[in-house]
């Protein structure tokens, strides 16, 4: 049997008094489109730092593409593309060289030309990152996270800074990954896309996993009418903290 692309059990992260995460249970299997969504500081960058070895757990198990991913960190991170929360470019390397690097690190073989091109660069390939927008330079960490063909895509508010037209180029890639066979595992607040493209969604709420499931199944559990959307999931599930100021920071 194929091992799920994700699985948590029990996964905790506390911050001194600031519980970060409380005993996350999550499996998301291969070839899904995962949204994971919740407020602000529900605990979703929390999750995504655990699962890629950027933070360290203080209590339970995880497995990512069936590695540990605490102690085998260099063959998960192999077949993983991560589009992190921040990304800071190298100002003086072009976009080409930031592609280059990161083939050299996968042992892909990716042609840098042909990944800027699909996400809408084309035009900056030797322009140093320094002088790139905001957008561009997500564009950029996008285009990275696709290089060596990995299995999981972990993509960490993928459309921030995007004007209409990268958003909707954030939503074909990660379909057409989809399409390829690769596991997308992506936090958001852009409930309009995630509608669009997950297969299902988790929703986090103070670092409790509320509820999960595809859009239809959480209508029915929640008795929402047919036509409710993410959002309409989303607000019915996390209201308390937008009475209490939180997810309006
Ligand atoms: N390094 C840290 N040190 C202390 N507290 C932290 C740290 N990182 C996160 N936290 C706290 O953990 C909680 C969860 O934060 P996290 O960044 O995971 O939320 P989030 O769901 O990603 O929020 P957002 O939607 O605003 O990005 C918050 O209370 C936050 O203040």
């Amino acid at each position: 049997m194929t091992t799920p692309a994700i699985e948590t059990e029990g996964l905790s992260k506390r911050y001194g008094e600031t519980v970060a995460l409380e005993r996350l249970d999550l499996s998301v299997s291969r070839g899904e489109v995962f949204g994971f969504l919740g407020p602000n500081g529900a605990g979703k960058s929390t999750t995504i730092n655990l699962l890629l070895n950027y933070a360290k757990p203080t209590e339970g198990t995880a497995s990512v593409l069936g590695y540990d991913p605490w102690n085998e960190v260099v063959e998960c991170h192999r077949r993983v593309g991560i589009l992190p929360d921040r990304y800071d470019t190298y100002d003086g390397l072009s976009a080409r060289r930031h592609l280059q690097l990161v083939r050299d690190t996968k042992r892909a073989t990716d042609d840098p030309e042909a990944l800027l091109e699909r996400v809408g660069l084309a035009d900056a390939v030797d322009q140093p990152a320094g002088e790139f927008s905001q957008g561009m330079e997500q564009r950029l960490a996008l285009a990275m996270s696709l290089v060596g063909e990995p299995d999981l895509l972990v993509l960490d508010e993928p459309f921030t800074g995007l004007d209409p037209h990268g958003v909707a180029l954030v939503r074909d890639v990660v379909a057409a990954e989809a399409e390829r066979g690769a596991t997308v595992f992506f936090s958001s607040h852009v409930l309009g896309q995630v509608q669009v493209v997950c297969d299902r969604v988790g929703i986090l709420h103070r670092g409790r996993l509320v509820d999960v499931g595809s859009l239809a199944d959480l209508r029915s559990k929640l008795d929402l009418g047919d036509d409710a959307t993410v959002e309409d999931v989303f607000v019915d599930l996390t209201a308390d903290s937008v009475r209490s100021g939180e997810g309006v920071r």
